[in-house]
């Protein structure tokens, strides 16, 4: 059985532990069952916002028909998917090479701990004095008949084909990106979720603003409405769902699975090496370390602290592997953490919704404003734009920004800066923005 000083789960966040750990002058393994390289860049953030990019030229045209813009473009999902994979094909063999150039073993298949410090990939053994655990998320089990008539976003994101309908169960983040961008090629796209409201990360008002964008382009919304079981009938599925205590049934030719996302740690012998989790993941402390083992530690998606995105990830893989090389020593800080819907126009947020700090009793001036009359929408011809910026009247200082429109996603982090560094909101309004820019109207906002 070959032993290493360190072995990593998973090749998204997992890779730049393992790079770390062997240019420490560790003997390092690194496991995983998919192609290398995470979710970010093979089925996630990367190649969706290849999609977003195309799907946004689309509307900017349809905005802008007859205003400079006289035909609609021709597309095509063939070429699209075709620009998609020059993305992510060429980072599975590049991401093994400086794997192997840094000396660090590959091990390709699903990790289980049989026993305490040894972990078994496929046929083989291996044992370990140090763990990473960064195994990232997979589609929830949703314990519905039928489930497994869903696709899930990865088989989405590989579509050769578009259907003319999609359902997607479930409405968060992955329904309403993947629904915008569909919708842009002519498909009809229905979102199913079962709360009162869709994104529940999100402040209400920008939800409510990016439903009415979103139903405007032909996207039907139903809320309240739980999907209970799926079959298919002959070419179609059957959504069998609960609507306000009613049963409803609806028909469509493909059903994506978009009702969350759990870490993947549920089949891992997590019990075998005294590993504490629950259902958001592995239980760890501000230096990454798992609290009950501490020659474990997990990062990303897997563990349960911060919001399951790319950056966080990323940051949490570095301070994990500080402290596994050097001794626990650096905290996480994760300061104000910007977030987005990547729709067509997207939504973003930093820091607290209105509700929640009237939850926390906070003494807060809000201020909430459709925009879409002010020029740097207007010029586009957007439909729908608004903003939602929350100040503590006590300090001055911004405790939440919420945003949709054009450059929401980007925007949104000079509110993170400002955030972080604790400045004024007097002060930001005093700073000068290049113009015209979405940024210079932050100015307009307080
Ligand atoms: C469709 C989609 C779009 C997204 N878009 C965004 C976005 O725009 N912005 C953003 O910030 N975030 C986005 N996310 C979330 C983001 O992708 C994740 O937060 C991030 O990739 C997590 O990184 P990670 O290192 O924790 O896990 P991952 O990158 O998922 O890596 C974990 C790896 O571990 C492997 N693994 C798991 N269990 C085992 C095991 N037992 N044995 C061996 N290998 C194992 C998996 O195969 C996987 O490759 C998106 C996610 C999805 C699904
Ligand atoms: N732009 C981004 O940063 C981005 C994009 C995509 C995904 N992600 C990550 O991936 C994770 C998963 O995304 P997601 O969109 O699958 O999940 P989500 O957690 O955002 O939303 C899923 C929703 O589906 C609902 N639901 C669950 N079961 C249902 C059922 N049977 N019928 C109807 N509704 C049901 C849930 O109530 C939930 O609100 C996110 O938490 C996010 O962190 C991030």
């Amino acid at each position: 059985m070959e032993k290493f000083d360190v072995v990593v789960i998973g090749s998204g966040s997992g890779y730049n532990v393992a790079m770390r750990c062997a240019a420490a002058g560790k003997k390092t393994a690194i496991i995983d069952h998919q192609p290398f390289g995470g979710t970010c860049a093979l089925r996630g953030c990367d190649p969706k916002k290849v999609l977003v990019g195309i799907a946004h030229v689309l509307s900017l045209n349809e905005q802008l028909i007859g205003k400079g813009i006289s035909t609609l473009p021709e597309f095509s999902w063939e070429d699209l998917m075709k620009f998609k994979t020059s993305f992510t094909e060429p980072k599975i063999p590049k991401t093994e090479e400086n794997l192997e150039k840094a000396g660090i073993t590959q091990y390709h298949g699903r990790a289980k701990f049989i026993d305490e410090n040894i972990i078994q990939v496929n046929d083989q053994k291996i044992s370990g004095e140090k763990f990473a655990l960064a195994n990232g998320a997979a589609p929830s089990r949703l314990s519905i008949p039928g489930e497994d008539l869903l696709i899930d976003s990865t088989a989405f994101l590989s579509l050769q084909q578009l259907p003319e309908e999609i359902l997607f169960v479930g409405g968060g983040f992955i329904a309403f990106e993947f629904a915008h961008i569909v919708s842009r090629f002519g498909v009809k796209a229905t979102i199913v979720h079962r709360g009162e409201m869709p994104l529940s990360n999100f402040d209400v008002d920008m939800v409510k603003l990016l439903m009415k964008a979103s139903e405007k382009l032909g996207i039907r919304i139903l809320l309240n409405t739980e999907v209970k079981s799926i079959n298919k009938k002959e070419d179609r599925f059957l959504i069998h769902a609960e609507q306000h205590g009613k049963n409803i049934e609806l028909s469509t030719q493909l059903a994506v699975h978009s009702a969350g996302r759990a870490p993947d740690i549920f089949d891992m012998g997590l019990e075998k090496m005294r590993i504490s989790f629950d259902k958001k993941g592995v239980k760890v402390n501000d230096y990454m370390q798992s609290v009950s083992n501490v020659n474990v530690y997990a990062c990303g998606d897997a563990n349960n602290k911060c919001m399951p995105l790319t950056p966080v990830a990323a940051k949490e893989g570095i301070i994990l592997s500080d402290n596994l090389l050097k001794g626990n020593y650096k905290k996480i800080n994760y300061g104000h953490v910007p977030y987005n819907v990547f729709s067509i126009p997207p939504v973003a947020a930093v820091g607290l919704t209105e509700h929640a700090a009237k939850h926390q009793g906070l003494n807060v001036k809000v201020r909430f404003k459709e925009t879409t009359h002010w020029y740097s929408s207007r010029r586009l011809n957007e439909i729908v734009s608004g903003y939602k910026i929350l100040v503590d009247n006590d300090t001055d200082e911004i405790i939440g920004a919420h945003l949709v429109g054009p450059n929401a996603a980007e925007t949104i982090n000079i509110f993170a800066v400002a955030m972080n560094a604790k400045v004024k909101a007097s002060d930001l309004k005093k700073s000068i923005f290049s113009y015209p820019t979405n940024a210079s109207d932050i100015v307009h906002m307080f």
